[in-house]
């Protein structure tokens, strides 16, 4: 089947790539002009594994291909994903003029019928809305082309983009109309994917701000947890490993740390907040998860700053920036209110990450920026661990001593064993952890 999909960021290149992969032809459009050169050129503008060897293979299959043309690829697809951004606004009310412009377009440019697939994440009542858009535009035209509006949302997570899209846990399509839901069964049917659900347009939209707001809970309770935990010197590490163990809770998403960050989890509490407040609901769970996580940080800094008596004059190695490993994205980093909060006490400031310090260099260009982790330690009076990379995990921390001038290790994601760390004579602080 022929499909266009309007934004290239990392849910329409992956999706777009995931789709070719089960033999459809896909158009990819995007207005940012630099973005869709570098795709031309064969490069991914971001770092995602797998993505820019699977786009090549596919733009040279000639199953894929991307334009800034939207008329064009909305006049050549029966079937058009919208995959454009839906960032908060101040309020925390997800900004929906993508959603509108790129709606617009297709009731501007259409010639016949169309299914519409919003897979963006999107506040309960957009694909209405869409609708409604695009039958204004058409109205305008003098036109009375058919078209259906789907939601049909999407779960991957960054840095296993690739797996998830082409093989994902669940396929959710909320559609009213039997028509539109026929074409996304036959869009999916070579994914052979467990669990495909098919519900009305609100409850699949519903669904994708209640799963994320979940997982989010999930780590938000751990997090607060861990905060007792500390108080009280149990292991939080140990109580998520001996919860987990019952099946009804499970291992995942149970990790405390220095609070979740990226471009998903931040935006999407805040949003499904504020869609209840605005009909006067409070959702208290949910905004609790929220307040959790804008203080976590900073409780674990208090916590190492008083342990090393003070950070000022300091020379301090902030290991890892981006949200989570294996990606450059750093939308919403707890790193970076670890630089803010280190600026602001007149630390020295040494950085590593392995994909993230591009994007970081534009935000704080004052800090030193160091080419591997033993580098950015050498000297340094304390460590900070903010993201679980691999390369830091795996450090030889025997010759990591060596090269710093105190041995203080404040590990934001529990990702070291403390015993270990304590006998290669570290001082050791991790998440709601007691000192050995
Ligand atoms: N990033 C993720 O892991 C993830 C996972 C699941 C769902 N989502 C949701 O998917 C949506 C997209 O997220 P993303 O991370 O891919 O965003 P992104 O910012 O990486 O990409 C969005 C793209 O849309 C383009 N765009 C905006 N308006 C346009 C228009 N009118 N015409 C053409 N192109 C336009 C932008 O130029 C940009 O390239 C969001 O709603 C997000 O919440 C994201
Ligand atoms: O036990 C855990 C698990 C995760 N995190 C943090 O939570 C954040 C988000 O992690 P993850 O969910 O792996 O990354 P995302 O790529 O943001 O994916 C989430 O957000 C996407 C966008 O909506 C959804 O599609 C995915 O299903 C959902 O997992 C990161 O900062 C992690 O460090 C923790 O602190 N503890």
């Amino acid at each position: 089947m022929k499909i266009a999909i309007i934004g290239a960021g990392y849910v329409g290149t992956t999706t777009a790539a995931a789709f070719a992969h089960h033999g459809h032809e896909v158009f990819v459009a995007d207005n940012n002009q630099e973005k869709i050169k570098a795709f031309q050129r064969l490069k991914v503008p971001f770092y995602e594994d797998g993505l820019e060897e699977a786009l090549k293979e596919f733009i040279q299959k000639n199953l894929l291909s991307f334009t800034t043309d939207i008329k064009q690829i909305i006049q050549g697809c029966e079937v058009i994903f919208l995959a454009v951004g839906t960032p908060s606004l101040t309020t925390g009310e997800a900004d929906l003029s993508y959603i509108k412009e790129a709606a617009k377009e297709i009731g501007r440019y259409m010639n016949d019928y169309k299914v519409i697939v919003i897979k963006s994440t999107v506040p309960v009542g957009t694909v209405n809305y869409v609708q409604e858009v695009i039958q204004d535009e058409l109205k305008a035209r003098k036109s009375n082309i058919p078209f259906d509006t789907v939601s049909n949302p999407e779960f991957l997570r960054e840095g296993k983009a690739m797996e998830d899209a082409i093989d994902p846990e669940r396929i959710v399509i909320g559609s009213d109309s039997e028509r539109a839901e026929t074409i996304m069964r036959t869009i999916y049917k070579e994914f052979r994917c467990p669990n495909i659900m098919c519900t009305s347009p609100k409850n699949a939209e519903m669904i994708k701000y209640a799963s994320n707001s979940f997982l989010a809970a999930k780590i938000s309770f751990m997090n607060e947890l861990a905060r007792l935990c500390d108080v009280l010197g149990v292991d939080v590490a140990e109580v998520s490993k001996g919860m987990g163990l019952d099946s009804r809770i499970g291992h995942q998403f149970l990790q405390a740390g220095i609070g979740y960050g990226g471009s998903c989890f931040p935006k999407d509490t805040k949003a499904l907040a504020q869609i209840a407040l605005q009909r006067n609901l409070s959702l208290g769970i949910v905004e609790a998860v929220c307040a959790v996580n804008e203080t976590q940080a900073q409780w674990f800094l208090e916590k190492a700053e008083n342990a090393l008596g003070s950070f000022s004059g300091k020379q301090i190695t902030v290991l890892g920036l981006t949200f989570k490993p294996d990606t450059d994205d750093i939308r919403e980093a707890s790193s970076l209110k670890i630089i803010d909060y280190l600026v602001k006490k007149k630390a020295l400031i040494s950085v590593f990450d392995p994909k993230g310090m591009e994007h970081v260099k534009k935000l704080f260009p004052g800090i030193s920026y160091k080419t591997d982790p033993l580098q950015a330690l050498t000297n340094a009076d304390a460590a900070i661990i903010a993201t679980e990379w691999k390369q830091f995990t795996e450090l030889d921390w025997k010759s990591a001593k060596k090269v710093m001038a105190q041995p203080y290790i404040f590990d934001g994601r529990n990702s070291l064993d403390p015993e270990v760390m304590k006998n290669l004579g570290y001082v050791y602080m991790g998440v709601g952890r007691p000192p050995l």
